[in-house]
């Protein structure tokens, strides 16, 4: 995909909830049904209290998802760790979290040395402003709408301020959404000036995935139009 390159709706599965013994059927399930990339999540039991996997996995991945744009969502402890070894697995986007690292700088100098694009995680209780030093540095800025570690969890309405703030800053910013999105709650996602989207559990057990994206892309793109029509 590359990212939208000035704004426009991409929708990401987060595979969280998907049936991980069969990764590669899942991804190309959701790419069929008209996904823009994979929202990969990485979780190492330290930074969340959960587990997932990790590059050797993803490089197992990649020569089945050719094209395939991987954005990696790294929930984990120092996220310069893993930055060579995802670059090498073949990822596109190295997404890490902000309160996760004493040096955001360094490691978003790392993550471009390496070839990928960076995005910068923030938590539901971290202040959106955190993030604006780093903007300029940034390909997108993924705001949590949960607190991280788990698929299927409540979608944090509080948090959309954090995206309304961004929105209103940077027009053409890639803001991405994760936690509890799903067609319920996409209407809000829109509303706030989201456009990177990520849905798991909502999207992952859809009857039918196809109409589940086309539906979230609808009404995102109408909120992207209505947002920039009072500019
Ligand atoms: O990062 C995550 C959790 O830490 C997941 O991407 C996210 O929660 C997606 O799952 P769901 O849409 O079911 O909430």
């Amino acid at each position: 995909m590359a990212l939208s390159n000035g704004c426009s709706c991409r929708i990401g599965p987060s595979i969280l909830n998907a049936d991980l013994s069969d990764l590669a059927k899942e991804c190309q399930r959701l790419v069929e049904a008209g996904s823009d990339y994979m929202h990969l999540d990485v979780m190492d039991g330290h930074f969340v209290p959960n587990l997932t996997f990790g590059h050797p996995v993803v490089k197992c991945l990649r020569p089945k998802l050719p094209g395939v744009f991987f954005e990696m969502h790294m929930m984990v402890s120092e996220p310069e760790k893993w930055v060579e070894g995802m670059a090498d697995a073949g990822a596109d986007m190295y997404t890490f979290h902000y309160e996760a690292t004493d040096d955001p700088v360094g490691c978003i100098r790392k993550i471009k040395e390496a070839g990928m694009k960076v995005g910068m995680g923030i938590n539901p209780p971290t202040n959106v402003e955190v993030v604006l030093p780093y903007v300029d540095m940034l390909d997108t800025v993924l705001v949590m709408t949960v607190n991280p570690g788990f698929g299927g969890q409540k979608f944090m309405t509080e948090c959309l301020p954090k995206i309304e703030f961004l929105r209103e800053k940077f027009q053409t910013l890639d803001i991405g959404i994760d936690g509890g999105v799903g067609p319920k709650t996409i209407q809000q996602c829109a509303d706030a000036g989201a456009n990177l989207i990520v849905s798991g559990s909502a999207l992952v057990g859809a009857s039918n995935p196809r109409e589940c994206i086309s539906y979230m892309r609808g009404i995102i793109d109408s909120g992207l139009k209505e947002i920039n029509s009072k500019r």
